[in-house]
């Protein structure tokens, strides 16, 4: 099996995702060297090269080498006019192709490239900016173990990765962890709002309310108890925190956040069919 400092990888699109992708493999162990981009965006290329150092082009086809992997990180919008783009050159090199775009299917793509190959999909999210990303990831038929190890290593540099057997379980990863750090933040958001309404500060409320979830969090992920443990653990027979999650539970906060799943589960569905 190739070790990470023998792969080469060919980013198509070097936007958020493909940086930090970038920086993590760095961090890994791989050398600027072992890697190129493509962007139109100049600005884009310009930070990519100061950043790490990583060569970039304007031109999708250009200069670009015999890879390994080709990493397609451009917006679903975008991915079957890319990938016609940069068709001939993967048809030419035959690499294994990872894509993260939400909603497009492995089909789609191998359609839009006209060749059958060795596609994954996978599911990123914002914290793998910062090497804690949660990942999952589906493979067609045609990768082979030796793409499957390959992948993990990749995907490892920024985060924690998974993989589904099932292509349609992409979507609910996509609902759940690809789309989550929103739902967090946006949670955080408005129990900062709701302690500055009780009287704190908005620096004060924005640093409990960031510290809470961070704490929470960590203590998840290492304490040994269920989730529903640790919830009983903070609740006092009759005390405030009952309170307050009676309160969730009168506004059906279950409903609400199952519902919000369902409709990210089912964007990411209909994308497929829009673009196609
Ligand atoms: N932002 C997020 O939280 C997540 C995003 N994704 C997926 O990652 C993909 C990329 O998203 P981001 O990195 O956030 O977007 P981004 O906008 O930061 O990056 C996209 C890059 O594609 C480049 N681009 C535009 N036209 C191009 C072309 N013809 N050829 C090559 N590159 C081109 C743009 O200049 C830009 O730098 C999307 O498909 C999205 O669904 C997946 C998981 C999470
Ligand atoms: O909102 C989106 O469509 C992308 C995919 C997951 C997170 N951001």
């Amino acid at each position: 099996m190739k070790s990470i400092q023998d792969i080469r990888i060919r980013f198509v699109g070097a936007g958020n995702m493909a940086a930090s992708l970038m920086g993590g493999l760095i961090n890994k162990g791989m050398t600027a060297s072992q890697m190129t981009a493509s962007d139109p965006g100049q600005n884009q290329r310009d930070y990519i090269e100061r950043q790490f150092q990583i060569l970039t082009f304007g031109d999708n086809n250009a200069h670009f080498g015999m890879p390994d992997i080709v990493i397609i990180a451009v917006k679903p919008q975008i991915m079957k006019q890319v990938l016609q783009d940069v068709a001939s050159s993967i048809r030419r090199t035959h690499p294994l192709v990872i894509s993260v775009a939400a909603g497009i299917t492995t089909d789609q793509m191998a359609q839009w490239l006209g060749l059958d190959l060795p596609i994954v999909r996978a599911m990123p999210n914002t914290p793998a900016l910062i090497g804690q990303g949660a990942i999952g990831m589906f493979a067609n038929q045609l990768v082979t173990k030796e793409q499957l190890l390959m992948t993990e290593q990749v995907m490892d540099a920024v985060g924690t990765s998974i993989w589904v057997t099932e292509e349609g379980n992409i979507d609910a990863v996509t609902a759940l962890s690809g789309s989550g750090p929103a739902y967090f933040f946006m949670f955080m958001q408005y129990l900062q709002q709701a302690g500055q309404k009780l009287g704190l500060s908005e620096t004060n409320a924005a640093l409990l309310a960031k510290k809470t979830a961070i704490g929470s969090a960590l203590l998840a992920e290492r304490s040994p108890e269920s989730l529903q443990q640790l919830k009983d653990r903070v609740t006092s027979p009759n005390g405030t925190t009952a309170a307050a999650l009676e309160s969730f539970t009168e506004n059906n906060i279950e409903q609400v956040i199952e519902q919000a799943l369902n409709a990210a589960n089912d964007r990411s569905i209909a994308l497929s069919k829009e673009f196609d």
